[in-house]
């Protein structure tokens, strides 16, 4: 058991020997394994030095989710996912560290001073248990006015093979927005959903807060989350998977990414007042 910092990184190990680990740059999970097998792709052409946000692991998304809106101008003129992605966070406390779980909290260098909003606090606590990775994203509004954002945690789950898998958890009738036909709206069906074809779906407001992939092996995951109401779901296949600079060969077959979030609208935080967003990963 136990919590090491290195330069770049914290490894926290439980008394079962799983263990995970978190980039300090983006406060990014980059690998947690349990007996042995690791469940959070990482690609081995990500970036590790700092130069560009990490392909894979948990990359925190905040405070937009995908290319910037065209106002207001401070966020406006932000890039892809925010800034958390790629600020370099620090390890504030040692939460827990026994049988029921390991647990940290980071907390995140103030909002660069072209966002302006210095009055918010972000933190992230992350917990390794038994089975599980629990991931609690902590959004506070020290300021006098209103702050809007939108939020996700960026989840690279690591598949076999994602043309095998079943993705379940999302009820007939959810809408979803389709970023691979232009964004245009549609309902779910219902049912399991699979990687036939290149997939990048934000599904709002799911009302089981729980998704589940079966990786067509007899294991998976349940992502179950809290705070969070959104989820997408994204595999770019070969087809734009091959056009990513910093994705191995072949990669998009051995992950499918299901990040929970606030993201169909922005969240509107009032002064005082804390938002935490919270995915829970347990491996079935
Ligand atoms: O390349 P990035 O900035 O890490 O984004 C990866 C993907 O992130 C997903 O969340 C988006 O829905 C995709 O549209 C996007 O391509």
């Amino acid at each position: 058991m136990g919590v090491e910092q290195t330069d770049k990184s914290i490894i926290l190990t439980h008394a079962n020997g799983s263990t995970a680990e978190i980039y300090l740059f983006g406060a990014t999970v980059t690998s947690w394994k349990v007996n042995g097998k690791e469940n959070i792709f990482l690609s081995k052409k990500a970036a590790l030095d700092g130069s560009a946000a990490i392909r894979g692991g948990i990359p925190v998304v905040f405070p937009i989710f995908g290319p910037p809106p065209s106002s207001p101008p401070e966020y406006a003129a932000l890039k892809q996912h925010g800034f958390l992605r790629t600020q370099t966070w620090k390890l504030d406390k040692v939460l827990l560290d026994r049988e029921e779980g390991v647990s940290v909290r980071l907390v995140a260098p103030p909002p660069p001073a072209s966002f302006g909003h210095q009055d918010i606090n972000v933190h992230y606590v992350v917990t390794l248990a038994g089975h599980q990775l629990v991931s609690d994203l902590h959004v506070r509004n020290n300021g006098k006015e209103d702050f809007k954002f939108q939020a996700l945690l960026h989840t690279y789950l690591a598949v076999p093979d994602a043309s095998k898998i079943s993705i379940t958890g999302i009820a007939a009738g959810v809408s979803y927005k389709d970023k691979v036909l232009g964004g245009q709206e549609f309902k779910a069906p219902g049912g399991s959903l699979v990687v036939d074809r290149q997939l990048d779906r934000v599904y709002a407001k799911i009302p089981s807060q729980e998704i589940q992939v079966s990786d067509g092996q007899e294991g998976g995951y349940k992502v179950r989350f809290r705070g969070f109401e959104d989820a997408t779901i994204w595999n770019p296949t070969e087809e734009a998977g091959s056009k990513m600079g910093d994705m191995e060969p072949g990669g998009w077959d051995r992950y499918i990414c299901v990040e929970p979030g606030f993201v169909s609208e922005w969240k509107s935080l009032p002064p005082g007042e804390q938002f935490i967003g919270q995915q829970t990963i347990t491996l079935v």
